[in-house]
C-alpha cells in the first residue's frame, strides 16, 4: 500500500510519549515547506481547505471530491503524513463511509469526524451536535470504511465548549468504545477539562485550538495529547503576502523592486527543481 509508511508514521506520533505541533498544510506548496521544515505531521483543517479551494470560510460549502483533490495534490508533491479534518463526513453515517473511502485513496495518514450538526440548521446561530447514537454510527461506519487498516480514524467532538463537559466525556467514551484510534478535542478551555476527558478515556488525544493554560508541550503530553494544533497562520501568512504584493504592483512599484519575495532558491526547493531537472536530462534525451 503506497501510504502505508505514512500513516505508520502518525500511529507513532500517537503511540509516543511526546505532544508535537503539526505544520498547517493546505496545498502543494504548503505541505512541501512543512515537510522541508522538518514538521512531523500536517494537519489539513477544513477551514483552510474551504478557503485554499473556494476562498470562502468554513461553512461546509466545500465538496467531498474538492476535499479529496486537494489531498490527492498533497500527496503527491509529499511524503509527509496529513491529517485531515473531514468535518462531519459530509452527509450521514453512509457518506462518512464514502467519504474515508475517498480520502483513503487520496492518501490521507488520518482523517477526523466530528459530530456537530453540520451544515448549520436553518434558524440556529449557534453550533449544535448529532446525538451520540447517531456519532457512534458515525464512527462505525467511518472504522467499517477504511481498507488500509493502518489509516488513523479519529473521532472529535466539540461537545466540550458546545453543551458541557460531561456530555464531552460521554462522547468520548461511546467513541473509544466504538474502536477509534484517537480522540480529538475542541472547545476545551482548562486543564480542568482536558484532565476529565484524559482519565475517562485510555485513547490518545489530539486538540485543536485551546486557551493558553494549556500552551505547554510536557505538560499536554503528560495528559496523553499527542498533536496540538496551533491554528492556521501560514495561509493568513500567505494571504498578507499577496495582498502586499499585488498592491505594491498596482501602486507602480516596479517588479524588481518588491519586498519580501521567495528567493529564487527558496522557489527553487518548493519545486523540487533539481529533481526535475535530473529527470528530464534522463527521459528527455538531455544526458548525453
Ligand atoms: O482541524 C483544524 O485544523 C481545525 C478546524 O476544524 C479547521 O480548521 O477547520
Ligand atoms: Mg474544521
Amino acid at each position: 500500500m503506497a501510504f502505508r509508511s505514512r500513516r505508520e508514521k502518525l500511529r507513532s506520533i500517537l503511540s509516543g510519549g511526546t505532544c508535537v505541533h503539526p505544520g498547517s498544510v493546505y496545498d502543494a506548496i504548503s505541505i512541501r515547506i512543512a515537510e522541508d521544515l522538518g514538521f512531523p505531521l500536517g494537519m489539513f483543517g477544513g477551514s483552510v481547505a474551504s478557503l485554499a479551494v473556494l476562498g470562502d470560510p468554513d461553512i461546509t460549502l466545500i465538496t467531498l471530491t474538492e476535499l479529496a483533490e486537494q489531498m490527492r495534490r498533497m500527496s503527491r508533491a509529499a511524503t509527509l503524513p496529513v491529517l485531515v479534518d473531514a468535518d462531519h463526513g459530509y452527509g450521514n453515517a453512509l457518506n462518512v463511509r464514502r467519504t474515508v473511502q475517498e480520502l483513503e485513496m487520496a492518501g490521507a495518514a488520518g482523517l477526523t469526524i466530528e459530530d456537530t450538526l453540520l451544515p448549520a440548521a436553518f434558524g440556529e446561530t449557534k453550533a449544535q451536535l448529532i446525538s451520540l447514537e447517531e456519532g457512534v454510527g458515525k464512527m462505525k461506519a467511518a472504522l467499517g470504511g477504511r481498507s488500509d487498516p493502518s489509516l488513523v480514524i479519529m473521532g472529535r467532538t466539540g461537545a466540550a465548549a458546545i453543551t458541557s463537559i460531561e456530555d464531552a466525556v460521554r462522547r468520548a467514551k461511546a467513541y473509544e468504545a466504538a474502536g477509534v484510534d484517537a480522540l480529538f478535542f475542541t472547545g476545551i478551555k482548562s486543564r480542568a477539562e482536558l484532565e476529565a476527558l484524559a482519565s475517562a478515556t485510555r485513547l490518545p488525544i489530539v486538540l485543536g485550538g485551546a486557551p493558553d493554560e494549556l500552551n505547554a508541550l510536557d505538560y499536554l503530553a503528560s495528559r496523553r495529547v499527542r498533536i496540538a494544533l496551533q491554528g492556521h497562520a501560514p495561509i493568513a501568512a500567505a494571504t498578507h503576502a499577496v495582498y502586499e504584493t499585488q498592491k505594491a504592483l498596482r501602486e507602480g512599484v516596479a517588479p524588481k523592486s518588491l519586498k519580501g519575495l521567495a528567493s529564487s532558491e527558496l522557489m527553487a526547493r518548493v519545486m523540487r527543481e533539481g529533481e526535475a531537472r535530473v529527470r528530464s536530462a534522463d527521459v528527455l534525451g538531455l544526458n548525453k
